[in-house]
């Protein structure tokens, strides 16, 4: 089982501070509080360990100052507090930040930032420049310009895919419960903490599944999801109170404080890891029971002749699923055909493609690099 000493090991770290944390009580932002944290991220930069900080708050902030007595349910009153608010959360940071000589950086994401194969190359290497220069990062999601189909939504889901960007070592979620209970901690007196787990391990969702408080967004459920998604880069995740006096500091040292989770594979390379995490599916394709095992026990490409039908409206490059027969998910890839295409290849070996098309592509409808297996 791993342990929290990985992260005093640990040379690269996510930290993400939740929205629940940093308001106080809903009055705008708690700026000692801020400053206890940002001292505490100061100590493992002094250790000459790089942190990238994913900080909530920017809705929570912009509230206060427009006014707004509870959160707006309209989205450009919610993008609005989002535009005034986060200037106020980075300037609340980089005064932190100054007092302990170090200089800050704001990044803005979307869900596009990331799932766009060039611009996640992009974001990659600003994220890298700035840790090489000694800079801490400090990511939000770009509300202002965000809508509803494209949100990421709660910040858990953007730390763990930036811990994959920058292949970090740890996540550590920082939120406002000692860490993951086996039941919601609020409606329940005699919840457990979940010291030690599988990031895998199924059992975690329905622990996780009694909503969020009222300023977070995602509540448990979206760090036991992140947990999992960072674990795909090799990433440990701990989940802890952002209450507790020097949380990181303690648990670096050995304190067996909040929840940590760990991965169980070996990471999953960059490129299988970012089609895994980012691209929404176009469609899906039939595998037959060969086929299915061909993918599973030997990691082969997925050829036309192990596939029964298809559906959808995919293009070539666009990422589709692949299920069984009985419509169990097998694997997601990046197709070589078209729809069209797929559909004249059914069951046809692949020395016929040139025949049936008219002209010769790829011999595998999915390349293996491109296929990742569930
Ligand atoms: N099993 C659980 N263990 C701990 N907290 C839980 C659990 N299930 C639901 N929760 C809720 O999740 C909340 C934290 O999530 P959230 O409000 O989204 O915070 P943040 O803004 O830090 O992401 C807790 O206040 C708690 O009420
Ligand atoms: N991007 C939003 C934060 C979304 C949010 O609240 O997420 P979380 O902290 O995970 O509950 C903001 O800055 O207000």
């Amino acid at each position: 089982m791993g342990t929290r000493d990985k992260i005093a090991k640990a040379q690269r770290l996510v930290v993400k501070i939740g929205s629940a944390l940093l308001t106080n009580d809903g009055q705008g932002l708690d700026v000692a509080r801020i400053g206890l944290w940002v001292a505490q991220i100061a100590q493992l930069r002094a250790q000459g360990k790089e942190v990238v900080l994913v900080s909530s708050g920017s809705i929570a902030a912009g509230m206060k100052r427009l006014g707004f007595s509870s959160r707006p349910t309209q989205v450009n009153e919610l993008q609005a507090a989002a535009a005034v608010g986060q200037m106020e959360l980075v300037g609340v940071y980089e005064s932190h930040f100054e007092k302990h000589g170090l200089c800050t950086a704001q990044i803005l994401l979307t869900h596009d930032d990331l799932s766009n194969r060039r611009r996640y190359l992009n974001a990659r290497s600003s994220l890298r420049t700035l840790l090489g220069l000694g800079v801490v990062p400090i990511v939000n999601e770009n509300d202002t310009v965000v809508t509803d189909e494209i949100r990421f939504g709660d910040n858990d889901t953007l730390g763990a895919l930036v811990a994959n960007l920058v292949e970090a070592d740890v996540l550590i979620i920082l939120t406002d419960q000692q860490g993951l209970f086996d039941k919601n901690p609020r409606d329940h007196k005699d919840a457990i903490l979940i010291s030690h787990a599988l990031a895998s391990d199924e059992r975690l969702e329905a622990m996780a599944s009694g909503g969020a408080g009222v300023l977070g967004s995602g509540g448990m459920l979206t760090k036991v999801r992140a947990a999992r998604l960072a674990a795909r880069s090799g990433a440990d995740t701990l989940i802890a109170s952002g209450r507790e006096p020097d949380v990181v500091v303690r648990t670096a040292l050995g304190e067996s404080l909040g929840t940590w989770l760990q991965p169980e594979h070996e990471p999953l390379a960059a490129r299988k890891q970012w089609l895994a995490a980012h691209l929404k599916s176009r469609g899906s394709l039939v595998l037959d029971a060969g086929a299915v095992r061909a993918l599973r026990r030997a990691g082969t490409s997925l050829l036309s002749v192990g596939v029964k039908d298809a559906e959808g409206s995919f293009s070539r490059g666009d990422m589709v699923l692949c299920v069984d027969e009985q419509g169990g998910l097998v694997a997601r890839g990046l197709v070589n055909y078209s729809v069209a295409e797929t559909l004249k290849l059914l069951g046809k070996p692949s020395s016929s493609i040139g025949e049936v098309l008219g002209y010769q592509g790829e011999p595998e409808l999915i390349h293996r690099d491109d296929l990742v297996i569930i």
